[in-house]
């Protein structure tokens, strides 16, 4: 059973359709990565499975049960986080306050669960009085995603978690997402470096221009020109 089922997605801003029938499966404690050039709507299907935008067709299912017209704010006690690119926790409250306000919908307490969220980020342990906007970039990157982690999701949806991070950091969040799949939190992310989602993603789907291009496993795509394809779509972008 898959975890997240997204069949034939279109929305997007207005009227104005973005991502048209995007098709997308998450299996449990996967790591589905979401490729493609500038401007393709890979932000714009996280928002749109995330009820932030209207859908305009197309279903979505979680752990089989339908949830396309379950608003965003029931979406986070039924099983499903997001983690926008940027403003993804609050800069005036300390750490800990950020993760509790996370921690509303989760089944265990406060405490229990911290304790599974310092495990993932110890880094953000010794901080966790300090205002989350004097954090650096990187460790917000992580509060936020240790925040959405606080409801226990069942998937948890990330939007470019490594944009503008040290390469030695883009590597700590990828081993992050690494251990958030495998204590059982799906996770689905957009991610810039194709090379880098090829790593370390279980399946990789290429949107291009608002569409699914192609989806396969990383191996599979490594033998493919995608290159070309992202070269192509830019082109055709530009023309
Ligand atoms: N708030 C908005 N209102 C109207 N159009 C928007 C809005 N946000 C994005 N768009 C448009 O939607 C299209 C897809 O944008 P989106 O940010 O989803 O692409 P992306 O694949 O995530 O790009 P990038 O990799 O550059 O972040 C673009 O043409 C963009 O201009």
């Amino acid at each position: 059973m898959q975890v997240l089922k997204v069949d034939q997605l279109t929305a997007g801003y207005g009227k104005i359709p973005i991502v048209q029938e995007v098709c997308l499966e998450v299996g449990v404690g996967q790591v589905v990565t979401i490729v493609g050039p500038n401007g393709a709507g890979k932000s714009t299907f996280l928002k749109a499975v995330f009820g932030l935008l209207p859908r305009m067709a197309g279903t979505i299912q979680l752990d089989g049960d339908d949830i396309t017209n379950v608003p965003t704010h029931r979406l986070a006690r039924a099983g499903v986080a997001y983690v926008p690119q940027n403003e993804n926790v609050f800069p005036s409250m300390s750490v800990e306050e950020n993760l509790e306000l996370g921690s509303f919908v989760s089944s265990k307490s406060f405490r229990a669960r911290v304790n599974d969220v310092w495990d993932i980020f110890p880094e953000l342990k010794p901080a966790k009085g300090k205002k989350a906007g004097l954090l650096s970039g990187g460790q917000r990157n992580m509060l936020g995603m240790a925040r959405a982690l606080m409801a226990e999701p069942k998937v948890i949806l990330l939007d470019e978690p490594t944009a503008g991070l040290s390469p030695a950091n883009v590597e700590v969040v990828w081993s992050q997402i690494a251990t958030i799949s495998e204590l059982g939190t799906s996770v689905v992310v957009v991610e810039q470096n194709v090379d880098r989602a090829l790593d370390s993603s279980d399946h990789v789907y290429i949107i291009v221009a608002g569409r699914n291009h192609d989806h396969a496993a990383p191996e599979v795509l490594r033998k493919l020109d995608l290159a070309g394809i992202f070269l192509g779509a830019s082109a055709e972008q530009r023309a």
